[in-house]
Formats: C-alpha cells, sequence, structure tokens
C-alpha cells in the first residue's frame, strides 16, 4: 500500500539513479525463424523493460512492421531471466509536464490496441515477473505461456491508480466478471500458479525452452487453416473493443491526468518509489 512521504530530495535521488540505466542495443529486437514465418519479439529495455514513451512507440511500430512483412505468429518475450515487464515506467508519472504525460497514456492506448489487434496469432511467453502494464501486454496476446514461480496481475489499485475501462473488459474477457472484478479492484498479484488456475495464463512452462516450445506449438495450430479466416475471426471478436476504447480515449487520458497530477497521487508515488528502493536493502 502506498504511504505518504515527507522527504522530497529522497525522490530525486531515485530519479536520477533509474534515469542512468541505460538499454543495450535496440529497445525491441525481432527475430524471424524464416521457416516457420513466426517473429520472436524481445523487450529489451534493461533492466526491467518498463515502458516509457519512447519504448512502447518501438512497440507499435515494430508491430507495424510485422504486419507488413505477413508474418505467420508472434512470440512476445523478455531477455531477463527475472522480469518479463515491469509495467509502465514509474518516472513518467513522476511530476510530468501535462504533456508528456498524455503523450504517454497515448501510447499506451496505442500499444494495447496495436497488440491486440494484430491479425496474426500472438502468443506471450511470460519468463519473468509481469505487473501493472506488464500484464497487460500480456493480455492482449492470444495465448499465455507462464514460467513457474514468478508474478502477474493488474495491481494498480495498490500504486493508486484506476484500471482503465478497456483493460479491465480484457481481463473479463480473459479470467471472466467475478475474478476479474476482484482482482481489479485488491489489485491482486497472482503467481504462476495461482494465474493458470484462475484462466489468467495458459499454460506453465519449467523454463524458457520449454515455454518456447510450447509457444510454437500453439502457433502450429494453425498451420493449415487460412490466415484470412482464422484473422477475420478474431478482429471480428475484438475490434468491437477497439472501437470502444479509441472512442473514449480523450476521456481516459483527461481522467489519468486528473489521477496522475493531484498530489496526494505524487506523495503516495514518492512513497512507493522509495519501498521499491528500500526492498534491496
Ligand atoms: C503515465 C500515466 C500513468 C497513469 C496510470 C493511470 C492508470 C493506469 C492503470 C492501468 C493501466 C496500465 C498501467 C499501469 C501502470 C503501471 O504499470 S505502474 C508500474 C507498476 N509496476 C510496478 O509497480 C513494478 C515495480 N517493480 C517491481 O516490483 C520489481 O522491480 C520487479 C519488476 C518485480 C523486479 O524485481 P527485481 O528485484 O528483479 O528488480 P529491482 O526491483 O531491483 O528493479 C531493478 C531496477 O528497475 C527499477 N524499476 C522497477 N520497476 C520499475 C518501473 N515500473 N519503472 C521504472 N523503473 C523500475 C528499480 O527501481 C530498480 O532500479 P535501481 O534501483 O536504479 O536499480
Amino acid at each position: 500500500m502506498l504511504r505518504k512521504i515527507a522527504n522530497p530530495a529522497r525522490l530525486l535521488t531515485f530519479q536520477r539513479t533509474m534515469a542512468s540505466t541505460a538499454s543495450t542495443g535496440p529497445l525491441v529486437r525481432t527475430e524471424l525463424d524464416s521457416q516457420t514465418g513466426y517473429a520472436t519479439v524481445i523487450l529489451n529495455r534493461a533492466p526491467v523493460n518498463s515502458l516509457s514513451l519512447e519504448f512502447m512507440a518501438e512497440i507499435i511500430k515494430t508491430v507495424d512492421e510485422l504486419e507488413r512483412s505477413k508474418i505467420r505468429g508472434m512470440i512476445l518475450t523478455s531477455p531477463s531471466s527475472k522480469v518479463f515487464c515491469a509495467g509502465l515506467d514509474v518516472l513518467e508519472m513522476v511530476n510530468p509536464s501535462e504533456d508528456r504525460l498524455r503523450s504517454v497514456w497515448r501510447n499506451l492506448q496505442d500499444t494495447w490496441a496495436k497488440l491486440y489487434g494484430t491479425s496474426f496469432p500472438t502468443v506471450a511467453l511470460i519468463n519473468g515477473h509481469a505487473p501493472a502494464g506488464g500484464c497487460l501486454l500480456a493480455l492482449t496476446c492470444e495465448y499465455r505461456i507462464m514460467c513457474s514461480n514468478f508474478s502477474i496481475g493488474l495491481n494498480e489499485t495498490q500504486l493508486g491508480l484506476a484500471v482503465p475501462p478497456w483493460l479491465q473488459k480484457t481481463m473479463r474477457n480473459t479470467v471472466g466478471s467475478r475474478e476479474a472484478e476482484i482482482a481489479c479492484i485488491k489489485g491482486t498479484m497472482f503467481s504462476s500458479e495461482e494465474a493458470l488456475k484462475i484462466g489468467l495464463v495458459d499454460e506453465l512452462a519449467a523454463d524458457k525452452g520449454e515455454a518456447m516450445h510450447k509457444a510454437c506449438n500453439y502457433l502450429d495450430t494453425f498451420k493449415n487453416m487460412s490466415p484470412y479466416a482464422r484473422s477475420a475471426t478474431k478482429l471480428l471478436l475484438r475490434n468491437k473493443k477497439i472501437e470502444d476504447m479509441k472512442r473514449a480515449r480523450e476521456d481516459d487520458i483527461d481522467r489519468v491526468v486528473k489521477n496522475v497530477m493531484n498530489s496526494d497521487f505524487q506523495a503516495g508515488l514518492a512513497a512507493y518509489l522509495q519501498s521499491l528502493k528500500d526492498r534491496k536493502k
């Protein structure tokens, strides 16, 4: 839970330390298997794949390129041994300029929409923790395979954030209304095993190798199917939700701006950032 913080100077130290953490190589790497036509998309923003404005722009660009390349399937994963994606870059929420905050939120909406509406089949290979925005990325995929001993969930309320309607709906479609309602309100983080039990993930794997094997198995189920029939059906199932999000997107952005610019939220966020640092001591 969030605590109030008395000393804003501690927050500045945290900001500097996190901003100095650089990724090596491109923010998103893609490996294409020319035999199968499957692309592995590797989220590559060290140390925890937190979603900054620029990182989300790269993800969107990558999906656009994959659509143009007519791939047969996508596996979304991380090079880390511990973290799939740690959610939004929390620094994007620390005293942001309103313009940047609006752009961040717009990019998050677009990242969700782009991944949710791909014509090709998608698998999330969740080889590490996936809180908040990390769970969002996994939920956009058609199928989720998670390695054991990690956690996943929409823990936004624990951070003082409301879960937007379009994300609530995605969760509802995946785990059912009752589980989604309780999980979103409480901000529950599920262990891999619990996530399997409620249907938040479809399969577990002992390690990344096994998860990759299972991911290819899922994609192989479409090998002899007309890509047109497959994608048309998927888009008929999903397009309305994307259109609904787009129709309400300005209200959604206004709500987030109000939420994040609020001084109580900023105080709570400072305490949360400090608690992340303290965990390491
Ligand atoms: C901008 C507008 C936002 C408005 C939002 C409004 C509504 C949103 C509602 C729903 C939509 C979806 C959006 C959700 C919001 C979010 O995603 S908020 C982020 C939530 N994520 C977390 O709370 C995760 C926090 N991190 C952890 O729990 C752990 O780091 C981990 C992921 C479990 C990994 O643990 P591990 O021990 O391996 O690593 P460390 O903890 O040592 O972390 C390494 C390093 O990375 C920094 N870091 C961790 N998480 C983040 C992050 N999300 N953003 C930026 N940086 C992060 C951490 O501080 C360490 O840094 P160092 O001390 O400098 O080494």
